[in-house]
């Protein structure tokens, strides 16, 4: 396999609702759309999940852009590959930028997959030909809100609740949707906003039964939550905190979670993700796959992979619908009873809608040897 060009591009598309997490709000998402193309004209896709602004990680879609351009293009451009699990090799030696990499990295395995013919699950080694999927429901302005939220949620037929909590935003909140869903699974998802000296608050949340507590502490920690795993009932998933295979290990060695979010884009690719899956199945410790938001390209890549059998809880990859008033792929994905039928045909399984990817690209560039 030769990569002959590169396409990034710029989009911005807007959400059916704001989305607020401890970190900050969205309205939209500006995101790079990569496209890399063989020399028979074959393209894959994949997307960058680097926000604008630095808040989840220390990434943002210009970081990313440089990054690309100025590095990891030049590193593929024109090389023989084997396999797609060369070119998180072949990015080894350039420090973090995660996002940036997958974004390439995942482009390639899509047109590695096509090249073969046959779906990226199958192409990772995943097996399932459906995936059980949640929601991951913002934090709201009132508690009637998020109970309508969840009802929807629910009507829709989604697999468990995910409801962001913050400071002022949680035990008194839980509480009440305890006392009117008591059975359905639920989660909850600080983003990194507590402290350890917040332990006692933390603890109140053992009475609710949650699934999991996802990163309640610093988003560079896995010390703290060690410490605090120790103390409290409700398993801890890791999602800021995991980088890589290596911090999946330590952290798993400390006792800083029980339970792992994979995200392709914040560990750097699906081969480091792959790796991540098959420590965790190993160690019988179970993962699900996070969101970010995506777009549909981002999202198939996210249907993929959750194909993998570790992949025991229901993941964040929600339908087009809830994100988006129009998807850039076709179909748009779309989950039936908490399930989503994964693709069968080559690479991502969907395509890409062209002409609505240029209704959302405010600017593109090419990139040849
Ligand atoms: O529905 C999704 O795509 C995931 C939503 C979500 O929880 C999230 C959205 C943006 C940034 C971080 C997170 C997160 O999982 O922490
Ligand atoms: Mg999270």
């Amino acid at each position: 396999m030769k990569i002959k060009e590169v396409r990034l591009r710029h989009l911005n598309m807007d959400l059916t609702a704001p989305f607020t997490t401890s970190f900050g709000t969205f309205v939209d998402k500006e995101f790079i759309l990569v496209e890399v193309k063989n020399e028979e004209g074959l393209s894959g896709w994949a997307e960058s999940v680097a926000f604008g602004a630095p808040w989840y990680n220390e990434e943002t879609i210009k970081t990313n852009w440089i990054m690309l351009e100025d590095f990891l293009i030049p590193l593929v451009l024109d090389k023989e590959l084997e396999h797609p699990s060369e070119v998180s090799e072949m990015f080894s030696h350039i420090r973090k930028n995660n996002m940036a990499k997958s974004a390439i990295e995942g482009a390639i395995w899509d047109l590695y997959a096509k090249e073969k013919n046959i779906p990226l699950s199958t192409a990772l080694g995943g097996e399932l030909d459906k995936i059980d999927v949640g929601i991951s429901i913002g934090i709201q302005e009132t508690v009637a809100d998020l109970l309508k939220k969840i009802e929807n949620g629910l009507k829709d037929g989604y697999k468990r609740i995910k409801i962001k909590i913050q400071p002022g935003w949680d035990v008194d909140v839980i509480r009440e949707v305890r006392k009117q869903y008591p059975d359905v699974p639920i989660m909850a998802d600080a983003n990194s906003a507590y402290r350890l000296k917040d332990i006692e608050l933390l603890k109140q949340l053992d009475q609710f039964d949650l699934m999991m507590i996802e990163q309640p502490l610093s988003s560079d920690d896995i010390v703290d939550h060690a410490t605090l795993q120790a103390q409290i009932k409700t398993p801890i998933c890791l999602d800021e905190s995991i980088h890589s295979v290596e911090d999946a290990r330590k952290a798993l060695e400390l006792g800083s979670c029980k339970i792992i979010n994979i995200k392709i884009g914040r560990v750097g690719g699906l081969t480091e993700a792959k790796k991540i899956h098959d420590l965790c199945k190993e160690r019988n410790v179970p993962v699900w796959c996070g969101g970010m938001l995506e777009s549909g390209i981002g999202r198939a890549h996210n249907i993929a992979l959750t194909t993998l059998d570790n992949f025991t809880m229901p993941g964040d990859t929600a339908a087009s619908a809830n994100y988006w008033h129009k998807d850039i792929i076709q179909p748009e994905v779309t989950v039936e009873d908490g399930v989503i039928i994964v693709p069968t045909t080559a690479g991502i399984g969907f395509k890409v809608d062209y002409a609505t990817v240029d209704e959302f690209t405010s600017y593109s560039k090419r990139y040849t040897k």
